[in-house]
């Protein structure tokens, strides 16, 4: 069975942040990952995860200007010491939280810039990001996202996030194949799985139900058949991630939402 992490950003907000990790931790999760860590010294943040005896397996670097709109800053020019500093700070973050791999979210591409010329200023961001990184044993990751939840965004396909993963060529440069976002963009997940996950090259998982983004047990995908492909051809290829449960509740905002909608990862601990 794939080993799933609770992401805090989505899950438990019934309760304030720091309180969602012994609350993830009492529903028997393991692993934890969330958005953006900054709010919070990052002392406080690995005291939580050793109280509760939980892993950070991921967390994004800094997105540029959030409130106001943006998904992140990496294929944008001009923006280049802004994101080095942005993915410094992260990377400090990453090691006093003992997180191994970091989001790096590519951005909204900008009316009128040509796509080449973003495509350039990805790519040189994330080799940059890549070779620091690799000195402290961390991973990079890139995540196609759906179009319809942040319009405009640079990177939507799995196989382009792969392409370019492959043309820097830098090991630890993964893809975050969040499930959710690939059955919006183009469905075909379970092939998707079989194609990539042999590759070496993604690094991480994330799932929620289709189309509202509830719990993986409502909707068009299938995740319990999902399950399978992934253990399958995990244990064939040596892959051993985790799953980000980056969903909403469905009743998210009442007491005891988080955990009420929880039967679907009962039933997968129990197949
Ligand atoms: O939205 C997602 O999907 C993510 O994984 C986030 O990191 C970016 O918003
Ligand atoms: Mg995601």
């Amino acid at each position: 069975m794939p080993r799933f992490a609770a992401n805090l950003s989505l899950l438990y907000n019934e309760h304030p942040f720091l309180d969602r990790f012994a609350a993830a931790a009492a529903d028997g999760f393991q692993g934890v990952e969330y958005l953006f860590p900054y709010a919070f010294a990052a002392a406080d943040l690995a005291q939580r995860l050793a109280d509760h005896g939980l892993q950070q397996v991921l967390f994004n670097a800094p997105p540029g200007d959030w409130d106001a709109g943006e998904r992140g800053i990496a294929c944008l020019p001009g923006r280049e010491a802004e994101f080095r500093a942005g993915f410094a700070q992260a990377l400090d973050y990453a090691q006093a939280l003992n997180c191994p791999r970091l989001h790096v979210m590519a951005g909204l591409a900008p009316a009128g810039v040509e796509r080449t010329r973003l495509q350039a200023t990805y790519e040189a961001n994330l080799a940059w990001a890549a070779e620091q990184a690799a000195t402290l044993g961390r991973e990079v990751l890139i995540e196609p996202i759906n179009p319809r939840d942040f319009p405009g965004y640079f990177l939507t396909h799995q196989a382009e996030a792969h392409r370019i993963a492959q043309a820097i060529g830098a090991p630890n440069l993964k893809v975050q194949f969040d499930l959710y976002h690939c059955q919006i963009v183009e469905g075909d997940v379970a092939m998707k799985i079989r194609q990539y996950l042999p590759t070496g090259r993604v690094g991480h998982f994330q799932l929620a139900g289709v189309p509202q983004r509830h719990e993986p047990d409502v909707g068009e995908l299938n995740y319990p058949y999902l399950f399978n492909v992934i253990d399958e051809v995990a244990e064939a290829c040596g892959w051993q991630g985790w799953i980000g449960c980056e969903y909403r509740p469905a009743r998210g905002a009442v007491a005891g939402g988080t955990r009420d909608g929880l039967g679907w990862l009962r039933d997968t601990r129990r197949a």
